[in-house]
């Protein structure tokens, strides 16, 4: 079993315009509405591979009714506390070039009765053999702790983990172990400390101290420079596939959902690989944060080419 966990989820309004003009009038010229939030998008992805999930997390408002209805139209369960206030709107300025200027809202307001509502519905599904999706940034009101009590508390009911959070909440989180983590390059390069371009074999380098502290799998997003993945005895890379991209918001959340749903189904080093990698080319290609479709995915899984590193 999956369970998804998304404590800010948004509705993602994509706006396509020619070029931005920063303090100038800027017409749209097409407008997307999607149910978002890295969590939602991992189920959406995990539902069009043809795996299962629950999704959880906080609702408000009546863009939280949207996302509701959005998963149940999808076939997604959903078991989301609701909490005061709305639900983020997340707008992306795409250009006719493909760069995305995204403006993410921080979220309503979580109590701690709430939080605590949300840990005890976490608990509850927490067993042997259950792998839980914690991604994305967390609302007002929440200590950047969270994670890593999280963690603590699923390991303690047997549940996996696999954790995409970026910046204090990714480096809190490690010291609980999580089991999997997909960072992108820009946040294992912030982990590492640097400001400059890391080389691959610096990511490697991370990527093997990161086992060391307990992860089990570290996927390392490079977006259309490829991936690493990297776990014991098995260490490689991938160049990106080639596809025609439209947004490449939501690539790392298909990626995720392609490790969960891996995950679930026991699939091998090799075909786990293959799917992350078609599944995030898949949602280059779509409109919005649009999950991709299975056959797209089954399509580009052929022409993943799979390099080994390490030394
Ligand atoms: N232009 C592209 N062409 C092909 N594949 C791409 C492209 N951009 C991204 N990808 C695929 O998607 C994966 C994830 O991309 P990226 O590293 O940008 O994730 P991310 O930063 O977590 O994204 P987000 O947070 O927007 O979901 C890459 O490793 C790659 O496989
Ligand atoms: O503000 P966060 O939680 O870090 O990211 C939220 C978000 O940008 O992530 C998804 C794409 O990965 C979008 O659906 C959503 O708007």
């Amino acid at each position: 079993m999956i369970v998804t966990v998304t404590m800010n989820p948004a509705i993602d309004k994509t706006v396509e315009i020619g070029h931005l003009i920063p303090g100038g009038l800027n017409r749209i010229h097409k407008v997307e509405y999607d149910a978002g939030g890295k969590g939602i998008n991992v189920s959406k992805t995990i539902r069009e591979l043809g795996g299962g999930s629950i999704a959880t997390g906080f609702l408000a408002g009546n863009a939280g009714r949207t996302i509701e209805s959005v998963l149940k139209d999808r076939g997604i369960q959903s078991d989301f506390v609701w909490v005061d206030g709305e639900t983020r709107t997340n707008t992306k300025v795409l250009e006719d070039n493909g760069e995305v200027t995204e403006l993410n809202e921080p979220g309503p307001e979580i109590t701690p009765d709430q939080l605590d509502e949300l840990l005890a519905r976490l608990e509850g599904y927490a067993g042997d053999g259950v792998l839980f999706v914690l991604a994305g940034s967390i609302p007002s009101g929440i200590s950047i702790d969270i994670y890593e009590k999280i963690i603590r508390l699923l390991h303690k009911k047997g549940a996996k983990v696999l954790l995409d959070a970026d910046g204090c909440m990714f480096r809190q989180a490690l010291d609980a172990g999580p089991d999997i983590i997909k960072p992108n390059r820009a946040e294992l390069e912030e982990f590492m400390g640097i400001d400059y371009r890391a080389s691959d074999r610096d990511l490697l380098k991370t990527a093997r101290q990161l086992l060391g502290k307990g992860v089990d799998t570290v996927a390392v997003s490079m977006g259309k420079s490829g991936a690493m993945f990297v776990r014991d005895g098995y260490e490689v890379r991938c160049p990106a596939l080639n596809v025609k991209a439209h947004s490449t918001v939501g690539a790392g959340d298909a990626m995720v959902a392609a490790l969960a749903y891996s995950f679930d189904t026991k699939n091998g080093d090799e075909n786990t690989t293959r799917i992350c990698m078609a599944a995030s080319a898949g949602a280059v290609t779509t409109i919005g944060t649009k999950p991709p479709a299975r056959e797209l995915v089954d399509e580009l899984m052929e022409q993943v080419i799979i390099e080994k590193i390490g030394e």
